[in-house]
């Protein structure tokens, strides 16, 4: 069964069609990529299936369960987990304490389980050597890497980021992808939205592609970006 579903899930402001009876399928354990130029509603398509935004049409499901008129916080604890374009740590707590938040809060552990919880998280998104330090002192790879932590320390089914890999170096670039792909190899299934695609499609399986809030065409990465129409549309280039 799909992990993630939307059906023909739609989104106005005002007389502005943001998302445009869009329905996809994750499946589990899945990596989806979404590309699309500026303002073509990727973020929103995020922030619906969040429940940060509500849907004026669709259906929003999520293992099955309907959670379209569920809360943020409450789609958070069914599975949902999040990183955002700009990193939003608690700059006064240490990376460490900003995941005891997410895995308290987020990911309902106990007072007994989070510690060692966030500490394998810490691990795993390269964030040992600096979890003492106060996350408003972080390098951008370092904030980008806590956001990744944040939200695995939510214990998500499906771990949604929103272009993590912008303004990073080609190297630190590599350095990143390298740990969302062992966060994927895990299990954890992936919708990432991203600009920088050789990052992206190192990453995903499928790719996804979004104008004008209209779903133009999902398939395998190869496939999506051999298509004439997407090459003029996403790249500008000519076909
Ligand atoms: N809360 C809102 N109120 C009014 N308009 C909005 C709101 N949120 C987004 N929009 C508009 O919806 C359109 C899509 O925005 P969205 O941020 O989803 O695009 P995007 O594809 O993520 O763009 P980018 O690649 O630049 O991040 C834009 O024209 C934006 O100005």
């Amino acid at each position: 069964m799909a992990i993630l579903s939307l059906h023909s899930v739609s989104r106005s402001f005002g007389a502005l069609k943001v998302t445009d009876d869009v329905s996809f399928e994750l499946n589990a354990g899945e990596a989806l990529g979404i590309i699309g130029p500026n303002g073509a509603g990727k973020s929103t398509l995020f922030n619906l299936i969040t429940g940060n935004i509500a849907p004026d049409a669709g259906r929003v499901f999520l293992d099955g369960r309907d959670v379209t008129r569920l809360p943020p916080m409450e789609r958070v604890r069914a599975g949902i987990g999040r990183s955002f374009q700009i990193p939003q740590p608690f700059g006064n707590l240490s990376v460490y304490e900003n995941l005891l938040v997410a895995a308290r809060f987020g990911g309902e552990l106990g007072a007994g389980e989070a510690p060692a919880f966030c500490m394998d998280i810490l691990s795993r998104t390269g964030l040992a050597a600096v979890a003492e330090k106060p996350s408003g002192g972080l390098s951008l790879l370092q904030r980008k890497r806590l956001e990744l932590a944040r939200a695995m320390a939510t214990k998500p089914r499906v771990i949604l980021l929103d272009e993590i890999a912008g303004g990073l170096t080609d190297a630190e670039c590599v350095e990143l992808v390298a740990t969302i792909r062992a966060i994927h190899a895990n299990g954890t299934a992936i919708i990432w939205i991203e600009h920088v695609l050789h990052a992206l499609n190192s990453v995903v399986e499928r790719l996804m592609v979004l104008n004008f809030g209209r779903m133009l065409m999902i398939g395998a990465p190869d496939q999506v970006m051999a298509s004439p129409e997407v090459r003029e549309i996403y790249l500008g280039i000519e076909a």
